[in-house]
């Protein structure tokens, strides 16, 4: 398989120039036109390009060298990168050839140019940054190109902060970045949040640090904390990997105030790196304050008139008549995978990610599978992954997960960017993606570094047209192969498809608690641009054919307040909450008979609730309500 990763990548040699976008620094130009110009520049038929940006050109005049673009990691030491970091990729990583990211921004950067860089999911973009990070570290202090060699590392000289939107891509990140850094003297930490702050400073002193990767927030406690004894007085560069997330409202915020506590830029100059695979217009704007306007380049490698999935990954939509389908229609969809993958020698084993609109259903999903994993053996081991987890356990299960050779692993947007699982088959999304871009992320977790992949979206029909509006220019095929996914359950069908009965089994042994957060958690707002009423119409099936609850869970007041005038919703009254679990008239076909958490002789009812006792952190309501 790597043969086949390092072959294609060499094939991107001949496209390079024809796709590098060499912006002109012109010192008065806006960085807005400048960046029309460089699409513009795209846009123009092979004919009417300048010499320059021709494939052909590029190839006949070997341009790898001519246009200061290396493809080779190999050639890097030529750009003056110390031979202990490229040795660590030919030999430590065994990569050879570079991706065409690599290879389009690695020289520049190198050069000391600011870049905001644009690449397809799972093109090495990380490599793309951390490579020109590492050296310009060496050649302020080239001591630091040996293990040993140096002075001894301090955690308040850090020279390049590394930012990213999750604390698991930020792990990630500094993995990447500490395997790079093996042979040379250069101290890597990681600060993300959910770790224990005091464990992270006291390593930090006692290793030093010259590379920080870390999350916004817990990057601002540390640098805010004029006790913690992290600083960078001599910061030389900043990235900012999923660019455009962390320019987003919210984050941008605490961007900010990180900003605030490094050097001027005035004072001290340093370089920006901004890289993701989708970086929307109104982005670039954004990124306007952060680079140096004068000394930078946009490189996308991504013309403009393509699409920014992979064309060797397909990609479908399965409507689905209720949202009671949609467990059946994926247990089908898996149950085909899985014997795809036993049959054909060509098909990876089947791993799998699918991404749920809400924690509550990230974890009701995994309670689901885990129970029919423990019925069926052929189900594979499931994990799952949000914000509610410990950090612990969300980097057991990611660990896990990316160990695995065969899996499923349930998630939240929480992995939706930047984490690179190997060897995934399947990205399953259900229910409306929150936006284009999230769409293409979590797409993007299969069929990295050339590997093959399958993109499933699976939708209730009352969510398709917001979908089509939502995902334009895509080409996402319609799917209506999958018999669960058109049952009528409301017309007894559902007893008519054997999957329906599984599932509906499986969610008899849940606690009711998950049943109502996952009502609450629709009602709250997780699916954007759907009819109020036909939302409501569509859970109270889903509880009623999909969860076999007698009537729907009640929801606060809150709730009632927020969805204002529809039809089919209870109210929660003071009897509903306190009411211990399990033990209300009617709300269980069999929950009266169970009653409210006893040991059950079912091993794994036992080991779940264990799971989740240790696991899941207890919400606030949870908590109040002890
Ligand atoms: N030159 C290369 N040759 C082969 N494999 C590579 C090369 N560079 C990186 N890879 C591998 O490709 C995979 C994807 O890389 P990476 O995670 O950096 O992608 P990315 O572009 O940052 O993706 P995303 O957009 O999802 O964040 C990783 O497993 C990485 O080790």
């Amino acid at each position: 398989m790597r043969t086949s990763v390092l072959r294609q990548a060499g094939l991107c040699r001949a496209a390079l120039a024809a796709r590098h976008l060499q912006i002109s620094s012109k010192p008065s130009a806006a960085l807005l036109s400048q960046v029309t110009r460089a699409i513009a520049v795209q846009s123009l038929p092979s004919a009417s390009l300048p010499r320059f940006y021709s494939a052909e050109a590029t190839a006949q005049s070997n341009t790898a060298a001519s246009n200061g673009l290396v493809t080779r990691f190999a050639d890097l030491a030529a750009l003056g990168v110390h031979e202990n970091v490229v040795r660590a990729i030919t030999h430590g990583m065994g990569y050879e050839n570079m991706t065409e990211v690599q290879s389009m921004t690695i020289s520049p950067a190198l050069k000391g140019k600011d870049i905001v860089a644009q690449a397809k999911t799972g093109t090495g973009k990380t490599l793309g940054f951390l490579v020109p990070v590492i050296q310009k570290i060496i050649t302020q202090d080239p001591d630091l190109a040996h293990r040993f060699g140096g002075k001894r590392a301090r955690s308040d000289d850090i020279r390049a902060i590394i930012i990213s939107p999750t604390r698991e891509l930020a792990e990630q990140i500094g993995e990447e970045a500490r395997k790079l850094v093996k042979g040379t003297g250069i101290i890597v930490q990681t600060a993300v949040g959910g770790t224990q702050k005091n464990a992270m400073l006291y390593k930090t002193r006692q290793q030093g640090c010259h590379i920080l990767v870390g999350t916004p927030g817990r990057l601002n406690d540390l640098l805010s904390d004029s006790h913690s004894g992290i600083d960078a007085p001599r910061l030389s560069t900043l990235v900012l990997d999923e660019a455009d997330r962390m320019l987003e409202v919210g984050f941008n915020e605490e961007l900010r105030q990180i900003i605030n506590y490094l050097p001027d830029r005035k004072v001290l100059p340093r370089q920006t790196l901004l890289y993701s695979a989708t970086i929307p217009k109104d982005v670039v704007g954004l990124a306007r304050s952060y680079i140096d306007k004068n000394n930078f380049e946009f490189v996308q490698t991504v013309k403009a008139d393509e699409v920014l999935t992979h064309d060797r990954i397909p990609q479908y939509i399965v409507p689905c008549k209720g949202f009671e389908n949609i467990y059946p229609a994926m247990l089908e969809l898996i149950e085909k995978a899985l014997n795809e993958s036993r049959t054909n020698p060509e098909a990876l084993p089947f791993k799998a990610i699918v991404f749920l609109p809400t924690t509550a259903e990230v974890i009701m999903a995994n309670a689901i599978f885990k129970r029919l994993q423990w019925k069926f053996k052929h189900i594979p081991k499931t994990w799952d992954i949000h914000s509610k987890l410990t950090q612990n356990a969300r980097t057991r299960a990611a660990d896990e997960f990316k160990n695995a050779r065969t899996g499923i692993l349930f998630s939240s947007d929480v992995t939706a960017r930047g984490m690179d699982f190997p060897n995934v088959s399947h990205v399953i999304q259900t229910h409306i993606p929150p936006n284009r871009e999230q769409y293409i992320h979590r797409l993007g977790r299969t069929g990295r570094a050339n590997k093959p992949g399958q993109g499933w979206l699976i939708v209730p029909d009352i969510e398709l047209h917001a979908a089509r509006s939502r995902l334009p220019g895509l080409p996402i095929k319609r799917n209506d192969e999958l018999e669960c996914a058109s049952v009528n359950a409301a017309d007894s069908g559902a007893d008519k498809h054997a999957n329906f009965q599984h599932i509906l089994d499986a969610a008899s042994r849940l606690p009711e608690d998950l049943f109502k957060d996952c009502y609450s958690s629709y009602l709250g707002g997780a699916l954007q641009g759907i009819d109020r009423q036909a939302l409501v119409y569509a859970l109270n099936d889903l509880a009623k054919f999909g969860w076999g609850l007698e009537e729907p869970p009640a929801v606060r007041q809150s709730i009632m307040k927020h969805m204002g005038r529809v039809q089919g919703l209870r109210v929660e009254t003071r009897e509903h909450s306190m009411r211990p679990m399990g033990s209300g008239p009617g709300h269980r076909r069999d929950f009266n008979s169970r009653g409210p958490r006893r040991q059950s002789d079912d091993p794994f009812e036992n080991a779940l609730h264990r799971a989740q006792d240790l696991d899941r952190r207890p919400t606030r309501r949870q908590q109040a309500s002890f």
